[in-house]
């Protein structure tokens, strides 16, 4: 059984490289929509493979990191991102471009990590992440799978070198959830949301 929980994000990005031009020389915004889809083969002590409220929490949050931001990739020209990171209090530096496929990708990996930390408390069982859709406009999407976060055909991630601004720290509902993560500290799910 697949479950599907939408996020959205207002997010501003420069994709370097790329064919169409607006998008490689123009810094520009999208209204972000992100799809994260869920799985298991169980469900819960409430019928359910995952309560899409417990997905409003970290998963949720780290999402929102995005929000009103502006995702700098860390090989941009260092004048750039310092002169954005200068100008605006939320900023996410990535080590990949911020194409819609690196965000599938970079969500992906956040998304999967969390799952992995969280000790479940409602008998929920097996889920896992199945994919991560990210429609960057209402045309156009990227769909990732687990071989293509971790491919290294496409350039491997390693979440340590994913860096989020201090205001987005501050907004989080601990500043050093990004840490834990990291640390792989588990996260026992509230019994009640
Ligand atoms: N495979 C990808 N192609 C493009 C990406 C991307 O992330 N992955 N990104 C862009 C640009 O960011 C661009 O802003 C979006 O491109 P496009 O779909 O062409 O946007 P439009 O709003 O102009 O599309 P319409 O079909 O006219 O609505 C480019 N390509």
């Amino acid at each position: 059984m697949l479950i599907r929980k939408l996020f959205k994000f207002e997010n501003a990005h420069i994709v370097r490289g790329c064919t169409t031009r607006r998008c490689s020389e123009n810094i520009h915004g999208h209204s972000y929509k992100v799809e994260v889809l869920l799985e298991s083969n169980y469900l819960d002590a409430g019928q359910m493979v995952y309560d899409f409220g417990l997905t409003k929490l970290y998963m949720k949050e780290l999402i929102d990191s995005f929000d009103h931001s502006i995702t700098l990739w860390s090989k941009d020209d260092p004048a750039y991102i310092e002169a954005m990171k200068a100008h605006s209090n939320r900023w996410v530096e990535l080590p990949v471009s911020p194409s819609a496929e690196q965000f599938v990708r970079v969500i992906y990996l956040m998304v999967e990590r969390v799952l992995e930390c969280t000790q479940m408390q409602n008998e929920e069982r097996e889920v896992k992440l199945h994919s991560i859709i990210v429609h960057e406009t209402d045309t156009g999407y990227a769909q990732g799978f687990r071989e293509d976060a971790h491919s290294e055909l496409m350039g491997k991630i390693d979440l340590e070198d994913i860096v989020f601004s201090e205001q987005i720290r501050r907004e989080w509902s601990e500043s050093e959830l990004w840490g834990k993560l990291l640390a792989r500290t588990p996260i026992r799910n509230p019994k009640k949301v």
